[in-house]
């Protein structure tokens, strides 16, 4: 039978060129081909099959998952793939597994903190995948405080090893993913402690299980927490428990590229700072930056399809109803949404930018930018995972009653995402780090010192701290320089407010803490200005194809105006806007939802997502959405009988008595 495009009259609207956009959205033509490559090649294998995760137990998902994540690696060996090709790859097959552990954590860890030595010789194994590892360094006790953390690494002269123990049960190990049941190695976060001093948390490379028969080795105790939120979801993953009972490891397995310990138990502080210890993570926020864009995007994908699917009132003369992207509330919901996903996409390849010059600058021991970096890492992981979190589930809401369906894939994108806002560090412990920098960043006004990078617009605080905005017509909210001034007085007034009632109590750690809510806003007024800016300058910079700059103006309009409309207080309070020009943003934003409505399907399409990756009915590039909604309910397992299991024990039974006290 032919195939039907159902929404084939919403991509002939498209007033712009989409297989251009997907390159742009990619990042290059090259990257945009590994991409496509690799996601044809994972939807079109039945090994990667992932339709049925709500239904599987416990048991058989992790197996189903083991037995994936091996094929896989035999697939990137059997095919070659580069580095790029196999992460792309594992972004397709679209499940939790420990390998993200070994690839992103352990593997990063070693490379960050080890010495070339270690590299030889645990790298070797970790990229053949001789050892799998993961990243043990939350507690039972402890997640955020890493300084409290309480197993302990003590130095014994005598063997020339390092002997770990978990003193209490608040020091196990708890969380870890790939740990509870599959890792062979850890590199595990411990306090140093050498003769009798505590030199506060290193990492140290400890082996767990057996490589012959993967049982835990002597004085090491080992297993999964449990059940996590939603069917399928992260449970693919096993998070884990450990504990050390006076495990000893040789004196070389401590991380000894920060500090070291010599053979006499001398510990040895070198030039780099001890912030490096906390280096992983910011490579992970990084990525998770850029994951973030990928997760909304797959749920506006869906709720753009659906929405201009589906219909619901306003039919005339018998015609056809109003198709729900219609509604300009429906749009002043989903395109900030759309325009996020942009938006998180290209300042999260500037994140990564960041991420490899201030790479680049830490070899070179160079050392400047490490608090900047980790600023807008810390920042950006918590905006972005938010909006997020939150995006997702308002795109199931935008998809009405089918969105509650598994069948949608919204609700299981949801429960594998909610977690990213709070690994890696929670979310608002993360902005109250933006907020430190901010506040140190504040104090050095007016003392001549040269800001640059993020802060760079506070240079100019004497103007942004009095300027109130020229905005005269709707038009003007889409000229750069109005919208960048708006975001940075608002950043910068916030931010100085914040400085100035802390200096104001008994001590600044006493005032920071009292105006920890104010300073979380603070941060984030910041961060969403480097949103703002990076999407600026991305529309700046070169971009080619029939319609493109166009399209992306009016998403940057779009997230900037809706971000001002919906943070209104705060712009309004500080004065940097009037509410006239409130009502002009107002405007403005209305009329850039009109100009993206009839691009909005082929907006989505150039995420360029396979039906297989979307795993969604409603969101179905074909947009035949009920026939499908109706083939898959009855692929349910309940509905592999007529009549139900338990009918006769429980419904029966109660039918017969009421027809018994019916007949009283
Ligand atoms: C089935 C499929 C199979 C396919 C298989 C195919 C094979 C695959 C092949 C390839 C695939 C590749 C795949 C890769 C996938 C990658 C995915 C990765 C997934 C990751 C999943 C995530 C899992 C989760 C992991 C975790 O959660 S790990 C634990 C994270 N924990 C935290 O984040 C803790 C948060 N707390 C902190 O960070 C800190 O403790 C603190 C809050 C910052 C406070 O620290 P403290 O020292 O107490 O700080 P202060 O006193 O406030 O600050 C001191 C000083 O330090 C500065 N600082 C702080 N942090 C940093 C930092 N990180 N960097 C630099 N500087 C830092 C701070 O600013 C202060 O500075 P000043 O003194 O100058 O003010
Ligand atoms: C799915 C998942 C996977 C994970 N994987 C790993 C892993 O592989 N390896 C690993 O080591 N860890 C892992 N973790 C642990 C994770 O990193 C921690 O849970 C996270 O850092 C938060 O720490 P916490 O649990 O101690 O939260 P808590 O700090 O206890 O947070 C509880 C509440 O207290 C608030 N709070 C805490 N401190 C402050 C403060 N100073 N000021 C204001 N409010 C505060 C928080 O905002 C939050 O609302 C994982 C966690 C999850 C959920």
């Amino acid at each position: 039978m032919e195939e039907v495009d159902h929404l084939a009259h919403e991509r002939n609207k498209a007033q712009f060129d989409v297989e251009a956009m997907k390159i742009v959205w990619a990042g290059s033509r090259h990257a945009f081909e590994v991409s496509d490559r690799m996601s044809r090649l994972v939807a079109s294998d039945p090994a990667f099959r992932k339709d049925n995760r709500a239904t599987l137990s416990r048991k058989e998902l992790f197996k189903n998952t083991l037995r994936k994540a091996a094929y896989a690696w035999k697939r990137i060996v059997e095919l070659h793939l580069s580095e790029e090709e196999a992460s792309k790859l594992r972004f397709f097959v679209d499940e939790p597994a420990y390998t993200d552990l070994h690839w992103g954590m352990f593997v990063p860890a070693i490379k960050g903190q080890g010495t070339d030595e270690q590299h030889q010789k645990w790298l070797t194994l970790a990229y053949k995948m001789q050892i799998i590892g993961c990243y043990a360094q939350t507690e039972l006790g402890h997640g955020s405080n890493v300084q409290g953390l309480e197993t302990t690494a003590t130095f014994d002269p005598k063997s020339d090893e390092f002997i770990i123990h978990s003193p209490t049960l608040t020091s196990s190990k708890w969380w870890p993913g790939g740990l509870g049941k599959v890792s062979t190695h850890a590199v595990i976060y411990a306090r140093l402690i050498i003769d009798g001093r505590d030199h506060g948390v290193h990492g140290f490379i400890v082996q767990l299980r057996s490589l012959d028969d993967h049982l835990p080795l002597p004085g090491i105790t080992i297993g999964d927490i449990g059940m996590k939120f939603g069917n399928g979801a992260y449970n693919t993953m096993d998070n884990g428990v450990l504990q050390f009972n006076h495990v000893r490891i040789p004196r070389n397995q401590m991380l000894m590229r920060v500090s070291q310990v010599t053979r006499e138990g001398k510990y040895v502080q070198s030039d780099v700072p001890r912030q490096l210890v906390y280096g992983t993570m910011v490579y992970v926020r990084q990525t998770i930056v850029s994951d973030a864009s990928s997760a909304l995007s797959r749920a506006v994908c869906v709720a753009v399809r659906y929405s201009a699917v589906r219909r619901q009132f306003g039919s005339q003369d018998g015609g056809p109803e109003t198709q729900v992207i219609d509604y300009k509330t429906q749009q002043s919901r989903l395109f900030p949404l759309l325009a996020s996903a942009y938006a998180f996409r290209f300042v999260g390849e500037w994140l990564k930018w960041l991420y490899m010059d201030v790479t680049k600058r830490l070899q070179a021991n160079e050392f400047s930018t490490l608090p900047e970096a980790h600023a807008c890492t810390a920042g950006l992981k918590s905006l972005t995972t938010t909006a997020t979190a939150d995006g997702i589930e308002e795109c199931r809401k935008l998809c009405g009653g089918h969105g509650y369906l598994c069948s949608s894939g919204l609700p299981e994108l949801f429960a594998v995402y909610v977690p990213a806002c709070t690994y890696e560090g929670d979310n608002t412990v993360l902005l109250l780090q933006v907020a430190r920098f901010l506040m140190k960043t504040v104090s050095q006004l007016g003392s001549g010192k040269q800001l640059v990078g993020t802060t760079a617009y506070m240079q100019r605080a004497e103007h942004l701290m009095q300027c109130t905005s020229d905005v005269r017509s709707a038009e003007d909210w889409l000229k750069p320089s109005f919208i960048l001034e708006a975001f940075e007085a608002r950043a910068l007034r916030l931010a100085v407010t914040c400085a100035k009632n802390i200096s104001k109590a008994p001590n600044p750690e006493e005032g920071f803490s009292q105006l920890s809510p104010d300073l979380a806003e603070a941060a984030v007024a910041h961060c969403q200005l480097i949103v703002v800016s990076k999407f600026i300058d991305k529309i700046q910079g070169d971009i080619d194809g029939m319609g493109l700059k166009e399209q992306l103006q009016a998403l940057c309009g779009i997230y900037a105006l809706s971000l001002l409309h919906k943070h209104l207080g705060e712009f309004l309070s500080t004065g940097c806007i009037t509410p006239k020009q409130a009502a002009l943003a107002n405007e403005k934003l209305r009329s850039l939802y009109a100009k993206v409505r009839p691009n909005a399907v082929a907006l989505v399409d150039a995420f360029n997502y396979t039906d297989h990756f979307l795993g969604s009915i409603l969101g179905r590039y074909d947009g035949n959405v009920y026939p499908k909604l109706y083939e898959e309910a009855w692929k349910d397992p309940l509905n592999d009988s007529v009549v139900p299991d338990g009918y006769h024990e429980y419904v029966r039974p109660l039918l017969k008595q009421q027809l018994r006290t019916a007949k009283l």
